[in-house]
């Protein structure tokens, strides 16, 4: 690859749980984004250094207009692959998961989509590992991610660039350019929810009724 791959990356969940704050860690990203006025949003260059040549990530982030019902149909076309965010210290904003898959999916089909619960650095967790089985349910890959401590930034995109390019085998071949942690986070408390999400991931699907 020489030329830079584009991708249109699509940013969805409940207002304040962090998908902005996730978006501006970016250096590049934050320095080069721009607004577009008619859709009220932010598009956010976020580059990558990959083995195969240079990946470019515009994100579509809102300024907010998820608060107010649902985003414009024009937020999601030509979406190539998304990221569904909730807040693991907010019950609310899992239970709103469904609700983001199906306005996505309603558009953009079988796009690449990761499920992210963010602010894992809290002590406040509610939404603990074993409740979160949405993405088990659709298919869709889970990551336990803190924005504001830079815990696990590249692994949605990794995992999205290997499913866009078909490259199971693609790396970054340098770290991405972030802002210095705001937070710090407690790695053996990670390593015990990362167990917990893997104990999680051998259990039946439980079945309910509300999607979830
Ligand atoms: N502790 C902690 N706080 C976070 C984290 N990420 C975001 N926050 C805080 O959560 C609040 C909401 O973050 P935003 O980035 O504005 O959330 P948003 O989803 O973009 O919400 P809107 O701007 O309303 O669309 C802010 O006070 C952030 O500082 C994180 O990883 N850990």
């Amino acid at each position: 690859m020489s030329k830079a791959l584009k991708f249109k990356l699509i940013l969805v969940g409940d207002g304040g749980v962090g998908k902005t704050t996730f978006v501006t860690r970016h250096k590049t990203g934050e320095f080069e984004k721009k607004y577009v006025a008619t859709m009220g949003v932010n598009v956010s260059p976020i580059k990558f250094n990959t083995k195969y040549g240079e990946i470019i990530f515009n994100c579509w982030d809102t300024a907010g207009q998820e608060k107010f019902g649902g985003l414009r149909d024009g937020y999601y076309i030509g979406g190539q692959a998304a990221i569904i965010m909730f807040d693991v210290t907010a019950r609310v904003t899992y239970k709103s998961v469904p609700h983001w898959h199906k306005d996505l999916y309603r558009v953009c089909d079988a796009i690449p989509m990761v499920l992210c619960g963010n602010k894992v650095d809290c002590k406040d967790r509610t939404v603990k590992p074993k409740d979160i089985f949405f993405h088990r349910k659709k298919n869709l890959q889970y990551f336990d991610i803190s924005a504001k401590s830079n815990y696990n930034y590249e692994k949605p995109f990794l995992y999205i660039a290997r499913k866009l390019t078909g490259k199971g085998g693609l790396v970054f071949t340098e770290q991405p350019a972030l802002l210095p942690a705001e937070v710090q986070i407690d790695m053996n408390q990670q390593a015990q929810y990362q167990q917990e999400l893997n104990n999680a991931n051998k259990i039946a699907v439980p079945d309910d009724d509300d999607d979830l």
